[in-house]
């Protein structure tokens, strides 16, 4: 059974422990610069304390002396207590703790503490148990929860289809790496509202300045192969959950799953010969192997949208359900599946995906490399700005 601790940091001793929580809210990674010039805002000190009561592990007496000693430190300023005698070993401590700072400025202390909070809520996010049942980080394009042992990554710009921007992108691979290495069994990535996804944000295109085109494109092209490797690499069974439409590049990506749910009312584009770009994801080399070349084309070169039941016969798709019993379904499904061992789940993917994972790489890296010139041409320009201007819709 996993042992859920929360701690109260600087009432430590005093029997202030509190657990177990019920909501992780993983916060965004923050650039620890140290120094003065960087002082934390009372806001960031008074969240860091109520981080600290949401710790799920127990980090050790020594940082918890550390932290009773920055707050003390933040709050009193220099040590004036008294020292306790030789035989009151707790409270030595802690006066070691605190008198050790020495002369340092509240501020810095203040600055010190949400630091050290920060890096503990880091590590703590990542270990997420399958029997906690607890959200694990939000933010408003993106939502990652995880539950009965599923980690769901959950696109969540509605309102647009689920376009991927790129901080969206970035998301999503710290999302992954969270999801490889916390304890729960599956993941899976689904939308919310009536898409999946519409695939890159075309607005991602938007306010370049000449003379940055093509470096922007050079940027785009690494985000885009970092993006994909994580895919191949991800250890665990990875289950996409097509709630809806999908477009482009949460189309091509589907092939780097292990299992693709989907309702009947989605449908599978990619016009990437319509927006002057070329196949991503690994697809100019995975669609021609699942569904035969000719079947590819119509899909890589020509653009054909395909119903769920054409994904499903193509082998795109695991198995689709009808909408109204879509949710209901596939999470019944995915709960039994999350109960399996996850050590002999990973091994089955790493034996199936080990022999391609060095081909797929390559892949990525020349499709990768290749839109890079394709974004920078006349065809995917003029495609952009058609768009761009409403002029053009798929
Ligand atoms: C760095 C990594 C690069 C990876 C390379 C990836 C390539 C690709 O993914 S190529 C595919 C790109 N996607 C598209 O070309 C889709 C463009 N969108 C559309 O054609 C349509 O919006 C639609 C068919 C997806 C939906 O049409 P409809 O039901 O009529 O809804 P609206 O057009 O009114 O959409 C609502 C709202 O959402 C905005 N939007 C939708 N998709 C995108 C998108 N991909 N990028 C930017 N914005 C998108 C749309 O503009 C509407 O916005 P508002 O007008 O402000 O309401």
């Amino acid at each position: 059974m996993a042992r859920v601790v929360g701690l109260l940091a600087h009432r430590w001793f005093s029997g202030a422990f509190r657990g177990p929580l019920q909501v992780i809210r993983c916060p965004a990674p923050q650039l620890h610069v140290s120094g003065p010039a960087m002082a934390a805002s009372q806001e960031d000190f008074a969240k860091a304390m109520n981080q600290v009561k949401l710790l799920k592990e127990d980090p050790g007496n020594e940082v918890k002396l550390k932290l009773y000693a920055l707050y003390k430190q933040a709050t009193e300023g220099p040590c004036n207590a008294p020292k306790p005698g030789m035989l009151d070993f707790i409270l030595k401590a802690k006066w070691d703790a605190w008198n050790a700072l020495g002369n340092l400025p509240k501020e810095t202390a203040r600055q010190n503490y949400v630091d050290l909070v920060s890096s503990l809520s880091a590590s703590s996010c990542s270990q997420v148990t399958p029997a906690a049942d607890k959200k694990q980080a939000e933010s408003d394009s993106l939502v990652v929860t995880s539950e009965d042992g599923i980690t769901t990554i959950r696109l969540n710009r509605p309102a647009k289809k689920n376009a991927l921007t790129t901080q969206m992108y970035r998301d999503i691979m710290r999302a992954l790496e969270a999801a490889s290495e916390d304890s729960s069994r599956i993941t899976v990535l689904t939308g919310s509202g009536d898409y999946y996804c519409s695939g890159n944000d075309l607005t991602n295109f938007k306010d370049i300045p000449p003379d940055k085109v093509e470096e922007r494109a050079q940027s785009s092209a690494v985000l885009l192969r970092d993006f994909v490797d994580r895919f191949i690499d991800f250890p665990k069974p990875l289950i996409a959950v097509v709630n809806g439409p999908a477009v482009g590049i949460s189309v091509t990506l589907l092939g780097l799953f292990d299992v693709v749910y989907a309702s009947d009312r989605a449908t599978f584009h990619t016009p990437f010969s319509h927006l002057g770009q070329s196949p991503e994801g690994c697809s100019s080399y995975i669609f021609p192997k699942m569904m035969g070349p000719s079947k590819a084309a119509e899909m890589l070169i020509f653009g054909k949208k395909l119903t769920a039941r054409e994904a499903l016969a193509q082998g795109l798709v695991t198995a689709v359900f009808p909408d109204d019993t879509f949710q209901k379904e596939v999470w019944a499904r995915l709960k039994a599946y999350a109960k399996l061992p996850p050590n002999a789940m990973r091994i089955a993917k790493r034996l199936m995906r080990h022999q391609e994972k060095e081909k797929l790489h390559a892949v990525n890296a020349e499709e990768s490399r290749v839109l890079a010139e394709r974004w920078v041409s006349d065809e995917c320009i003029t495609a952009i700005v058609a768009f761009l201007s409403k002029k053009a819709k798929l």
